[in-house]
C-alpha cells in the first residue's frame, strides 16, 4: 500500500472533491486534508475509495494523485508514475502523471474524454476568509418545463457563439415523460452525433452538439459538458500514399504521430514537397488516408465531420475571396453564409475587421489589397464563425518580415483565446512564438515534434538558425536516420509524443455519415445572388461590352447587305431571296449563342477555389447553381431585348401568322441564350482552368454552326446530331416566324 503523509490541518482552508458519472449519480464529497491523497477504485492503492459499480468502473484501481501545494491541490494522472486507462482532462488537456495540474476552486477534471463516457471530478477549495466567488451556470433541469436554448440572454439555457441562432432549440416533456427536442436553428443540432431534423426524442445519456457547446442529459439535468472553446486533436499513425505515373506507390505521410493540445499553436514546417499541406488537409478530414486516425477530443473527426465541420476554420494557400468586392464586402456575405440570420452581422464583421487590423481598408476592393493584406482577409472570412480548430496554409508566404511578425503575434493571441492553432509556413522567423514544431522530412517523415527552441539542440545545429536544419535534412538518408533518432529519444518521442497519447475510448462512437448542415434554399439563393450581381456591377466594362457585342454585330451585317431587304419579298425573279433571309436569321442566332456561351463559359471556374472552401462549410450545389442561372439569365434577357431592338430598328418586319415578329424574336433570342448559359455553366464546371474554358469556345461554337441545317443539307448522321444543336432549333425558330418556304419563289 501506498504510504499516505498526514499534514496538519489548516481549518480555514476546506478543500474536497466531488465526483459525478455519465447517468447523473455522484458520490459523497471527499474531504482533501492530507499532504496526499490517491482516488481509486482499489483500496490497497488508494485511500479515496470509488465503489466497484457499474457506472463507476471507468475510474482506475489508481485514477488520481492529489497532492498539496500551497493552500491548494495539484492533480496528477494515476499514481504519478504510471497513467490511469482512462487518462484524465482538464479542458480536454491530458493532465500526465508527472506535470500535473494546479487545482483552483471550482475546476472540474474528468476521467476519459467522450462526454457521454465521462466521470467529473469537481474540486472545491473554500477560504473562510474570502467570499465565494459567484459560480456561472452550467446545468438546468428539464423536468416538467419547456426550455428554451439560444444565444437569447433571456432563453433558459443562454449560449453565446455566432454560428448559435437567438432561438436555437426547445426541449419538451410529452406526455409519455419523453424529452423531446425540437430543432429551429440554421446550422442544426446534432443528438448523439446525429443530425436533428425536426424533433428528436433524447435518451437519458444523450449529448446534444448545439454550435460548439457539447450538453449532455443525465437523468433531469441538461449539463454543459464542453463549451466548445477546447479542442485536442491527436493523429495517430498517419499514412497516406500516391501513385506515380508508372503506377508505383509513393509514400508522402509516413506514420505521422501529432498529440496536440487544446489552444496550442502548432507551426509545421519542412522542405518542399514533403508533406506538409498533406498532413494539414489530413489533419483537417479533407484528405484521404490510406491508414491512421484523426480525434477530436476522442471522437474520429471524419465520422463525426458534420459535428466537427462549424468548429472548423481552414485559410488554403489559395485565396478565398472575390477580387471584385471590397473587404467589408467579402465579410458580409460570407457572414451572411455561415452565420445565422438574426445574428447582427455588421456587429460581427466589424469585430472580425478589428481582429483583422483592417478597419481602414474595409472599403478597399480587394483585388487592391497587399498580398498581406488579402490573406488577413481570407482568414477573416474564417474567423467569423469563431473557430475552434483554425488551419492555416502558408498564409504568411510573401510578406516582409514585420508583417510576417504582425501575423505570427495575431495568430499567438488566437491561441490564447482557448483557439487550437496549426500553421504551414516556409518563414522561420517568427517560429519561436509557437508552443510546438512539427519538422517533416522528405517522405512525409516526421523528423521532430516539440517545443520549438528545443529543435535546434535536437539537431545539433550550431548557428542556432532554423534555416540550417532543412540543411540538415536535405538528403533522404539523413532524413531516415534522424527520423529514427527522434522515435527512439526518449527526452522528445517519449515526452511529446508518447505521454501525451490517449487511446481511443472503449465505448463505440455513433457513426454520423458525412452530410451538411442544411440553410434554407432560398436564404442562400438570395445571398448568393446578391453576391454574384454585386460582382457582376463592379466590372461595368465587361457588363457594356457583352451588351453591345451582339447589337454591333447585327449592324455590321446591316452595312454589309446594303441595299438588300430580307424577310420581305419584292423581287419575283430573286431565287437567292430565301437563302439571304436564312442566312441572316442565322446570324441573329450565331449572335445569342455568342452571347449565351461568353456570359457563361469562366463562371464556375474562375471562383472554383471559392466554391470548394464554402462548400466545406456550408453551401449546397442547387441554390449556387440556380443563382448562376438566375442572374446571368436577366443578363440575357438584357442582352436579347437589346438584341430584338436592334433587330426591329434595322430590319424590316414581316408579317408573321404564329406570333408579332417582334415579340417572336425576343422569346427565340432569349430562350438560345438561355439555354446557351445553361451549357456553358455545364462546361464552365468541367473544366479544370480559365484557359481550358477559354479554348472550349470554338469547339463549342463549331458545332453549332455546321450542324445548324443552314450552311449543309444535313443527312444520316449529321441530321441526328443537327437535333442536339441549339442553333438548328433557334434558326427553325426563326425561320417559322419569317415562314422561309412561302419566299421561295
Ligand atoms: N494527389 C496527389 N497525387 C500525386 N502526388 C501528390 C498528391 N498530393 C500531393 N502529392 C505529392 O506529395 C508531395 C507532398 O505534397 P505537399 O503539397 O503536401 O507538399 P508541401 O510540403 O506542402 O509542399 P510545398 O511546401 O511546396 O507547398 C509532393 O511531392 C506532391 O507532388
Amino acid at each position: 500500500m501506498t504510504n499516505i503523509p498526514v499534514s496538519r490541518t489548516v481549518l480555514d482552508h476546506l478543500s474536497s472533491i466531488s465526483l459525478r458519472n455519465n447517468q447523473g449519480q455522484t458520490l459523497k464529497p471527499f474531504e482533501l486534508a492530507k499532504d496526499v491523497h490517491r482516488l481509486g477504485r482499489d483500496p490497497k492503492k488508494a485511500d479515496l475509495i470509488v465503489p466497484e459499480k457499474d457506472n463507476w468502473m471507468m475510474v482506475s484501481g489508481c485514477q488520481a494523485s492529489f497532492v498539496k501545494e500551497g493552500n491548494n491541490y495539484r492533480i496528477y494522472d494515476g499514481d504519478q508514475v504510471k497513467s490511469s486507462s482512462n487518462r484524465l482532462f482538464f479542458n480536454n488537456s491530458l493532465i500526465t502523471p508527472k506535470q500535473g495540474l494546479l487545482l483552483q476552486d471550482g475546476m472540474v477534471v474528468t476521467v476519459g474524454t467522450l462526454a457521454r463516457n465521462h466521470i467529473i471530478i469537481t474540486y472545491s477549495h473554500t477560504n473562510a476568509n474570502q467570499p465565494s466567488k459567484k459560480k456561472q451556470k452550467t446545468a438546468i433541469s428539464i423536468k416538467n418545463k419547456s426550455v428554451s436554448i439560444g444565444r437569447n440572454p433571456q432563453a433558459n439555457l443562454p449560449l453565446d457563439a455566432p454560428t448559435i441562432s437567438y432561438d436555437h432549440a426547445i426541449i419538451d416533456n410529452n406526455s409519455k415523460g419523453q424529452y423531446i427536442l425540437t430543432d429551429r436553428s440554421t446550422n442544426g443540432v446534432f443528438v448523439n452525433g446525429q443530425k436533428v431534423t425536426g424533433q428528436a426524442i433524447i435518451p437519458n445519456g444523450s449529448t446534444i452538439r448545439i454550435g460548439p457547446y457539447l450538453l449532455i442529459l443525465q437523468g433531469d439535468i441538461l449539463r454543459i459538458a464542453d463549451r466548445g472553446d477546447n479542442i485536442r486533436l491527436d493523429a495517430k499513425n498517419l499514412t497516406r500514399f500516391v501513385k506515380d505515373k508508372n503506377g508505383e506507390k509513393i509514400t508522402i505521410l509516413k506514420d505521422v504521430f501529432l498529440p496536440i493540445n487544446p489552444g496550442q499553436f502548432v507551426v509545421i514546417i519542412g522542405g518542399s514537397g514533403t508533406g506538409k499541406s498533406t498532413l494539414m488537409k489530413t489533419l483537417l478530414g479533407i484528405e484521404q488516408l490510406e491508414n491512421g486516425t484523426v480525434e477530436l477530443n476522442g471522437e474520429d473527426l471524419r465520422k463525426n465531420f458534420n459535428i466537427y465541420r462549424n468548429l472548423i476554420g481552414y485559410v488554403p494557400q489559395y485565396d478565398i475571396v472575390h477580387p471584385n468586392l471590397t473587404v467589408r464586402e467579402v465579410l458580409y456575405y460570407a457572414a451572411k453564409l455561415c452565420l445565422p440570420p438574426d445574428i447582427n452581422l455588421v456587429q460581427e464583421s466589424e469585430k472580425v475587421l478589428n481582429q483583422i487590423d483592417l478597419k481602414e481598408r474595409e472599403n478597399t476592393l480587394v483585388k487592391n489589397l497587399s498580398g498581406g493584406q488579402l490573406k488577413r482577409v481570407s482568414m477573416g472570412v474564417e474567423l467569423l464563425a469563431d473557430p475552434k480548430l483554425f488551419f492555416l496554409d502558408e498564409p504568411t508566404s510573401g510578406l516582409d518580415p514585420g508583417l510576417d511578425k504582425k501575423m505570427m503575434e495575431l495568430l499567438k493571441d488566437l491561441s490564447n483565446e482557448g483557439r487550437t492553432i496549426i500553421l504551414v509556413t516556409h518563414t522561420t522567423l517568427n517560429i519561436n512564438l509557437c508552443d510546438r514544431l512539427v519538422f517533416l522530412g522528405k517522405g512525409g517523415n516526421l523528423c521532430y515534434f516539440g517545443p520549438p527552441q528545443k529543435a535546434i539542440d535536437f539537431f545539433g545545429i550550431k548557428s542556432n538558425n532554423f534555416a540550417d536544419i532543412y540543411v540538415h535534412l536535405e538528403d533522404s538518408d539523413k532524413v531516415e536516420k534522424e527520423t529514427e533518432r527522434f522515435k527512439n529519444d526518449p527526452n522528445f518521442y517519449e515526452q511529446y509524443i508518447n505521454q501525451y497519447l490517449v487511446q481511443a475510448s472503449s465505448q463505440a462512437v455513433k457513426k454520423s455519415n458525412p452530410q451538411k448542415v442544411k440553410i434554407s434554399f432560398f436564404q442562400q439563393f438570395s445571398i448568393l445572388s446578391q453576391r454574384y450581381f454585386q460582382l457582376l456591377i463592379r466590372d461595368p466594362l465587361n457588363i457594356g461590352l457583352s451588351l453591345v457585342t451582339a447589337p454591333l454585330g447585327i449592324i455590321a451585317m446591316r452595312i454589309a447587305l446594303s441595299d438588300k431587304i430580307p424577310f420581305i419579298f419584292t423581287d419575283e425573279n430573286d431565287p437567292t431571296f430565301a437563302t439571304l433571309s436564312l442566312k441572316v436569321l442565322f446570324v441573329f442566332t450565331c449572335a445569342a449563342i455568342w452571347v449565351g456561351l461568353a456570359s457563361s463559359l469562366q463562371e464556375i471556374i474562375k471562383e472554383a477555389k471559392i466554391y470548394q472552401r464554402e462548400r466545406l462549410v456550408n453551401l449546397e450545389i442547387l441554390p449556387y447553381l440556380v443563382s448562376k442561372v438566375g442572374v446571368l439569365g436577366i443578363l440575357v434577357f438584357l442582352q436579347s431585348l437589346l438584341i430584338s431592338l436592334i433587330i426591329f430598328i434595322c430590319f424590316n418586319s414581316p408579317e408573321s401568322n404564329l406570333l408579332a415578329w417582334v415579340l417572336g424574336t425576343e422569346i427565340t433570342i432569349f430562350l438560345t441564350s438561355f439555354s446557351t448559359i445553361s451549357l456553358g455553366i455545364m462546361v464552365s464546371a468541367f473544366v479544370n482552368n480559365i484557359t481550358q474554358a477559354n479554348s472550349s469556345l470554338p469547339l463549342l461554337l463549331l458545332p453549332q454552326i455546321i450542324f445548324s441545317g443552314v450552311l449543309f443539307k444535313m443527312t444520316g448522321i449529321g441530321k441526328l446530331l443537327s437535333w442536339l444543336m441549339i442553333s438548328r432549333w433557334s434558326v427553325g425558330a426563326l425561320g417559322s416566324l419569317v415562314d422561309i418556304p412561302s419566299l421561295i419563289p
